[in-house]
């Protein structure tokens, strides 16, 4: 039977109308599994669950919408992240696709308080973050597998779920220079992986070339990618970019939309605002609420097998906290009834604050095009829309982007006991990564139309201090009270300082860096460095582990090794949330990994 205008044919020959993947707002369902947020974690896990041969149903209840309507060129051409995003430390937008959630006042930063950047859209933060896609160490994960006493997690067993994600597409050297001959370990990759598509873009910054000479000649050696368990070298990022056509992919554009060809529901602009519990602590559903012109509707839908919690890193736990789950003396103090008593729910944050120095380039950044130069605007326009090319098909970084452990030449400054907390984490896993971003806000630096400027950054990968939230009401509408703590350690301070530094060494080995445009080389007694990490440090917004993950006799753990919630049945947290810790560099990645991981445990029967 031929499909009809505004309906396809299954896979099974069933034909459907496009909208049969929407739930109905306002009227009660039943599912198997509820997955509430459709992000980066929601979305994977829903998929992997409702396709062949799992077959359950499956609903996803998301409370954005889709970023391609109400942001599209912002979100979907990947050299726009800049205005997308929020970053380092000047933009103040909040994109339509942002939940626009702010910090408390910093206390080790000079009281600073900050827009905390979390995606509220099908795609959740991977619609609206800088696309970066690298995975984290061998280390790391086998330190997962003895901290949570499951080989589950160790990176042999991690790695097949990283793999499987992801259609790889090699660099296109049609658009591409191929001087920048880019490096990669082919084996990272299956011809069977998939739906999310990880590439270099078609586009690479002509900074990347004398960038790696500088981290060569500030004593970094080359590695073939990022993507492999090994991080510890300089190299070419890969990002959540589809070259075919230039655009960003997100765990909607891959994820959801299998899902939706699996016969998914999903609920959009649905709030859900409370897990429901049966009186044996089983969770049987979830509480939501839709706006729509005609007011709110209220409603409520069924999971005859479990509910999954991927609301991320500060909703999941507000979300347990109003539900009942969480520490008791806050629940009490907001009249909500105690179901699980775990203080952990909201604490244990991880983090990776950012500082950086703004340098002026001898070769082309993407300045000119931010700023407004009208032929560069013209021939990125014409490049992108002709051919899929140009700086606006790149995400802004890629190659030059390095992770290291610090030297002895800033290591030596060090105390005994910062030495001794670096000494607790895997030999592998990098405490810095120094990062080039050509797309970022120009904010209030003085840039005309024909400079290039970039901003070099540093990422701290083993911060000491941990951040944590609270609630203020027992609605979800009230916004979470958020304290990521950064540098508020006299280690993260050393660390910051040694990071510093070495951008310094860096820039000063980097042909093409022409001059320091923020703080400026006359910023150069440790205490004005000081000052300026204080007053200008920024984030990335990496936050895990408000919902961590830990053996039962850790007080501090919220879930067990396979994202069940203590204290309570038929109820899993899966998402950045759930972390043990943050793995070194950027997690979108080993989201995508773990919600495989969990999927696969279900199907497995744990
Ligand atoms: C600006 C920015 C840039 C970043 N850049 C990178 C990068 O380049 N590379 C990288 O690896 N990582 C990056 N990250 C981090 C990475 O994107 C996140 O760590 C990761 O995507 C989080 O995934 P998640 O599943 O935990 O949460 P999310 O993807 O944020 O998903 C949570 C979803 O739950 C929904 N939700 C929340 N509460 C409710 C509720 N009550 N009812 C219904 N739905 C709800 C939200 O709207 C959202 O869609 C960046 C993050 C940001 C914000």
């Amino acid at each position: 039977q031929p499909p009809t205008v505004g309906a396809f044919v299954d896979a099974d020959g069933i034909t459907r109308i496009y909208g049969n993947s929407f739930g109905r707002p306002g009227y009660h369902a039943t599912y198997d599994y509820i997955i509430v947020g459709g992000g980066n974690a929601g979305n994977t896990i829903a998929a992997r669950l409702a396709e062949d041969p799992a077959n359950y149903t499956v609903a996803v209840i998301e409370a954005g919408s889709f970023y391609e309507i109400l942001d599209g060129n912002r979100t979907q051409v990947p050299g726009y992240n800049y205005i997308n995003t929020i970053t380092f430390p000047l933009g103040d937008e909040t994109p339509l696709t942002s939940w626009g959630l702010t910090t408390e006042p910093q206390a080790a930063i000079g009281g600073r308080t900050a827009e905390y950047g979390q995606g509220q859209t099908f795609g959740g933060s991977t619609a609206s973050n800088y696309m970066g896609y690298h995975r984290a160490t061998v280390g790391t994960f086998d330190q997962w597998a003895e901290l949570l006493d499951d080989d589950f997690w160790t990176w042999d067993n991690v790695y097949p779920a990283y793999k499987q994600s992801v259609a790889f597409q090699p660099p296109d050297y049609t658009k591409i220079d191929p001087s920048f001959n880019i490096s990669y370990d082919a084996t990272a990759f299956i011809p069977t992986g998939g739906p999310l598509h990880v590439s270099y873009g078609n586009h690479q910054g002509a900074y990347g070339p004398s960038l790696s000479d500088a981290l060569a000649a500030s004593g970094l050696d080359p590695i073939d990618g990022f993507n492999s368990g090994r991080l510890i070298g300089y190299g070419t990022a890969t990002a959540t970019i589809d070259t075919r056509t230039a655009t960003r992919d997100s765990s909607e554009t891959s994820f959801l939309q299998a899902a939706a060809r699996a016969g998914i529901k999903i609920y959009p602009q649905a709030v859900v605002t409370r897990i429901l519990f049966d009186e044996d602590k089983k969770a049987t559903g979830v509480e939501v609420q839709t706006n729509v012109a005609t007011g709110q509707l209220k409603y409520s839908l069924s999971a005859t097998k479990e509910v999954i919690l991927s609301a991320g890193v500060w909703h999941s736990p507000q979300l347990l906290m109003v539900s009942g789950v969480g520490p008791a003396e806050t629940l009490q103090e907001h009249g909500i009834e105690v179901i699980s008593d775990l203080p952990g729910v909201g604490q244990n944050e991880w983090d990776q604050p950012v500082i950086g120095l703004f340098l002026n380039l001898s070769v082309e950044t993407n300045t000119q095009f931010q700023v407004g130069n009208p032929e560069v605007v013209a021939a990125a326009m014409t490049n992108y829309l002709e051919n899929q090319s140009g700086p606006l098909s790149g995400f802004g970084t890629g190659q030059g982007i390095a992770f290291e452990n610090f030297p002895e030449s800033v290591r030596s400054d060090f105390s005994n006991s910062t030495l001794a907390y670096l000494e607790t984490f895997p030999e592998d896993w990098p405490e810095v990564e120094y990062l080039p971003l050509a797309n970022v806000p120009v904010g209030e630096i003085p840039i005309t139309p024909y400079d290039n400027f970039i901003l070099l950054a540093a990422v701290l990968l083993s911060t000491e201090s941990k951040g944590n939230m609270s609630i203020t009401s027992s609605s979800v509408f009230d916004r979470p009270i958020i304290n990521p703590n950064w540098l508020a350690t006299d280690a993260d301070m050393e660390q910051a300082y040694a990071a510093f530094l070495r951008l310094r060494e860096i820039s000063s080995n980097w042909d093409t860096a022409t001059g320091e445009l923020l703080p400026g080389l006359g910023v150069s007694s440790k205490e004005d460095i000081l000052d300026f990490i204080r007053g200008h440090s920024g984030f990335i917004f990496h936050g895990t582990s408000t919902c961590k993950m830990g053996p039962q006799d850790d007080p501090s753990a919220v879930i067990d090794s396979r994202a069940r919630v203590y204290g309570v049945t038929g109820l899993r947290v899966v998402d950045a949330s759930a972390f043990p810790n943050c793995p070194p560099g950027h997690p979108m990645a080993s989201v995508y990994m773990y919600a495989e991981k969990i999927a696969e445990s279900i199907l497995d029967g744990n």
